[in-house]
């Protein structure tokens, strides 16, 4: 009890009764002793609660909101040039957008780790908890890596960007993900998929020299096709969700920028990509949360009663990849906005060519968690969701070396191992408090 509430009751005691004044019975001193005690103790839950947030809030340095539209200085330059300084000539320089997001973060690890020199940007936007993000930042600190708080929109930030650091190749991976999202806030998509993607490009072409591109589409670019496996060639014109269509406007968009300016571009159709650090708004991630909570699951299903599966591609599979389509990028062929000649242009399927039913991965979950899921079996509602997904990986294979390693069971099995290790350890934080 702090000192303030027991020197309050002593004096209440002390009170001389004033005749023909209110006399306050005994009782009456107790209960606002009791008062008082409730008021402090409240007071000072509060204030650790404040502590808390304050603690776990972002470093000072990399407050989102102070510094997002604040760079520069020698300082950050230092930090810039640091981060994006490769360990030998034949290395690449990139700058990995969306650098603290799930892709983003794995992208950024395995470049620095072979000796690339890389520099993250990322707008720590709140779409889902942005400790996490912060986290992932941590991780990619420890190693060397640099993110730059600051918005796709943002041109002149970008302009400073290439300023500084002349970027041998872009990893675009920011991106407003998730295909239900869309219906709750379609400018988010716009924002980010669309006019982020083209003040990017404006900013490539005019750059000198100008880096080779390489950006991550999406399966749900093919939307309603019925052909399976998907093939690149295969009918795109159909999306089911307005992520979709962004994402299949982005690739309209970078075939304009490649034929007008010689932009070197390479697209990535990621096919549902999961593992450790991934992404809270994705279903295996709240599947996980929501069984070991004892929460009832939602697990759609076609009208028909058939079930909705997906081509889900472990992360450290999507790497490889990613980093394969840098190392195979041509050069761009324009500079200072002038094409010089034809240049690259790539699209590829980055699947697992293994598509599992969604109530699968529940069976899995429940297995690995050691604890059943309470499930709600439902017609896939009209979201933007589609009934199946399944990756025709051949051309990336011949292209890129692409060959995926990891089937659904042992990639969950490594997000879930991360899980429990990554929640422990933020238990730990708040019981700290
Ligand atoms: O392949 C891709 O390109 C896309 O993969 C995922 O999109 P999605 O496949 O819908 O991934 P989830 O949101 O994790 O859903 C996985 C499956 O679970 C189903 N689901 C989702 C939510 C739910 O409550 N119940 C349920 O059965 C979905 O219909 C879907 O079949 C990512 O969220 C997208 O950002 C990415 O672009």
């Amino acid at each position: 009890m702090s000192q303030l509430s027991r020197g309050s009751s002593s004096s209440l005691d002390e009170t001389p009764s004033t005749p023909g004044k209110f006399k306050p019975s005994p009782y009456i001193h107790r209960l606002r002793f009791h008062n008082l005690s409730k008021f402090t103790f409240y007071s000072a839950f509060f204030l650790a609660i404040l502590c808390f947030f304050f603690l776990l809030s972002p470093p000072s340095g990399s407050n989102p909101r102070r510094s997002l539209g604040s760079y520069g200085g020698s300082d950050w330059e230092r930090h810039v040039t640091r981060s994006a300084r490769r360990r030998s000539d034949s290395g690449l320089t990139v700058l990995v957008t969306g650098a603290a997001g799930f892709v983003g973060t794995h992208v950024s690890m395995a470049l620095k780790r072979r000796g690339d020199g890389v520099l993250g940007l990322d707008n720590f936007n709140l779409y889902y908890e942005p400790t996490l993000k912060r986290n992932r930042q941590k991780e990619l600190q420890k190693n060397g890596v640099f993110i730059v708080e600051g918005d796709l929109n943002d041109k002149s930030l970008l302009h400073k960007l290439f300023d500084v650091v002349a970027f041998t190749h872009v990893m675009h991976l920011a991106a407003q993900a998730g295909v239900r999202y869309a219906m709750q806030n379609p400018s988010s998509y716009i924002h980010s998929n669309i006019a982020g993607l083209v003040n990017l490009l404006e900013v490539c072409k005019s750059a000198n020299p100008q880096p080779s591109i390489v950006w991550a589409s999406s399966s749900s670019v093919y939307g309603l096709n019925s052909k399976v496996p998907f093939s690149e060639k295969d009918r795109t014109d159909q999306p089911a969700s307005l992520y979709a269509a962004t994402k299949k406007a982005g690739e309209e968009i970078a075939h304009t920028y490649n034929h007008i300016y010689g932009l070197s571009i390479t697209g990535l159709r990621f096919f549902t990509v999961y593992g450790p650090w991934g992404r809270p708004d994705m279903a295996y991630f709240f599947f996980t949360r929501d069984i070991l909570k004892g929460k009832v699951i939602k697990i759609y299903e076609t009208a028909d009663h058939g079930s909705v599966a997906r081509d889900f591609t472990y992360i450290d599979d999507v790497v490889k990849g990613c980093l394969a389509a840098l190392d195979t990028a041509k050069k761009s062929t324009g500079s200072g906005g002038k094409k010089k000649g034809p240049a690259q242009f790539r699209i590829f399927n980055l699947g697992n060519t293994a598509p599992v039913p969604v109530s699968e991965l529940v069976n899995i979950l429940e297995k690995l968690l050691k604890v059943k899921a309470k499930r709600l079996v439902l017609p896939m509602p009209r979201n933007g969701d589609v009934k199946f997904t399944h990756a025709n990986i051949s051309l990336a294979q011949r292209e890129l070396g692409y060959r995926p390693t990891t089937d659904l069971e042992t990639g969950l099995k490594k997000f879930v191992k991360w899980y429990f290790n990554y929640y422990k350890e933020e238990k730990k934080k708040i019981s700290a408090w």
